[in-house]
């Protein structure tokens, strides 16, 4: 087989997301290794790191390599220094924000689903999470996030506009559509269409698109009821499609099915390089203690791979993470009793993608201090 050669710029970030990107790195080497494809990583500063080194949360150097790369593999960015000073003026999330819409990846793909091995782990009933499998289509370039914003001329107001386009609404709604036909056939628009004029739009599109899905079952959810849905009956929904701030919320909400924050990935398309990245955020009070949990960001590297297309790749990295969960190799979020450290979940990980491990002998070695057996 010819060697596949890919290029993978990566953007750590801030907080945790060194610590989470470098498991991945690890994993997708060993993906690497085992199949016989070449990865090469161009590592790049976007966020808090990016102002502090050069005032710019997303320098020019760190765009042009997304571009020349074929993926961009993202940790996090963020820091309590910008969350906790209102007035600054240059944020970390500028720098995010700006690169998702140069990337114009429009459509933000999250994956939930219900580990049976960690059904207890979840504060809901395992009987209403179990078998949980949904797939939420979040709009990630338009919306309130990216409209006019600013102070009322007397200072004493604030405002962030929401707009949306017809082209914005159908590009990600026909992914969605498509995405449903290849699952349950079930598409549940999440919107505030009794009182917002976007969602209106949006239904308006969605109703008019989706006669060419005759297959797919469609249904309308106003948000709020849908928060509440999504954790009282998660089972009900196949493919959710929403707008930029409601999925972002949504989808924190639902990793709680999951167990944890850190372990949802997500692939962020469009119509130029892709990028995936954990759903999580920076988690500073984690920063260099080890306890971040890397699978969220291992996970996105197997969205990675499924993008290039190699499949059986990003299966042996989904079952190598399957076989941690079941072995109980979790970091202390998961497993407060014998917790794992987030660079001991990497390796078990990409020793079980580079050819298998005995989990028995991993977690002894574990216990007699060896953490770096690969
Ligand atoms: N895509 C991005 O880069 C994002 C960046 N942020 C930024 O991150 C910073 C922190 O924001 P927060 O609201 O605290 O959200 P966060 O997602 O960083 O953390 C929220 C909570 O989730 C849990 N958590 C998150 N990641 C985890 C992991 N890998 N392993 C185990 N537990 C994990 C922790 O309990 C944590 O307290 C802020 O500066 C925010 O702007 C927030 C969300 C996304
Ligand atoms: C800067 C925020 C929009 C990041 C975030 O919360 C996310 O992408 O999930
Ligand atoms: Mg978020």
């Amino acid at each position: 087989m010819d060697v596949l050669k890919k290029k993978i710029a990566v953007l750590a970030g801030d907080g945790i997301g060194p610590e989470v990107c470098r498991e991945a790195i690890k994993v997708l080497e060993a993906v690497a290794e085992r199949f016989g494809h070449q990865f090469t990583f161009d590592q790049q500063l976007m966020g808090a790191c990016a102002i502090d080194a050069t005032d710019d949360p997303l320098p020019a150097q760190t765009l042009r390599a997304c571009f020349e790369a074929d993926a961009v593999l993202l940790g996090a960015i963020g820091d309590p220094k910008y969350d906790n000073d209102p007035s600054a003026k240059v944020r970390p999330e500028q720098g995010l924000l700006r690169l998702r819409k140069s990337l114009g990846l429009y459509a933000n793909i999250r994956p939930v689903t219900a580990y049976d091995a960690l059904l207890a782990h979840s504060p809901l009933k395992p009987e209403r999470i179990s078998g949980t499998d949904m797939l939420i289509f979040r709009e990630l370039t338009g919306g309130i996030y990216f409209g006019d914003k600013g102070r009322t001329d007397d200072g004493q107001g604030a405002y962030d506009h929401c707009t949306y386009s017809r082209e914005e609404i159908e590009r990600i709604a026909h992914r969605a559509f498509q995405a449903a036909e290849t699952r349950r056939r079930k598409l549940t628009l999440v919107d505030k269409a009794n009182v917002l004029e976007t969602s209106r739009l949006w239904r308006e599109v969605v109703q008019q698109i989706a006669p060419q899905y005759p297959e797919v079952r469609v249904d309308y959810l106003f948000v709020d009821n849908a928060a509440m849905q999504v954790i009282l009956n998660p089972k009900q929904f196949d493919v959710i499609l929403t707008e930029n701030m409601f999925g972002d919320i949504i989808s924190d909400e639902a990793s709680v099915i999951a167990g944890s924050l850190g372990l949802l990935p997500s692939a962020s398309v469009g119509d130029q390089v892709a990028l995936f990245e954990p759903i999580h955020g920076s988690y500073p009070q984690a920063k260099g203690r080890g306890i971040a949990n890397p699978i969220a960001t291992i996970l996105s590297g197997a969205m990675l791979l499924e993008h290039f297309g190699l499949q059986e790749e990003a299966d042996a990295v989904k079952a190598a993470v399957q076989a941690a969960l079941d072995s109980n190799i979790l970091t202390p979020e998961l497993n407060a009793t014998s917790p794992c450290s987030t660079e001991q979940v990497g390796n078990f990980i990409a020793y079980q993608v580079a050819g298998g491990i005995d989990c028995q002998m991993y977690k002894e070695n574990i216990a007699v201090g060896m953490s770096t057996i690969i």
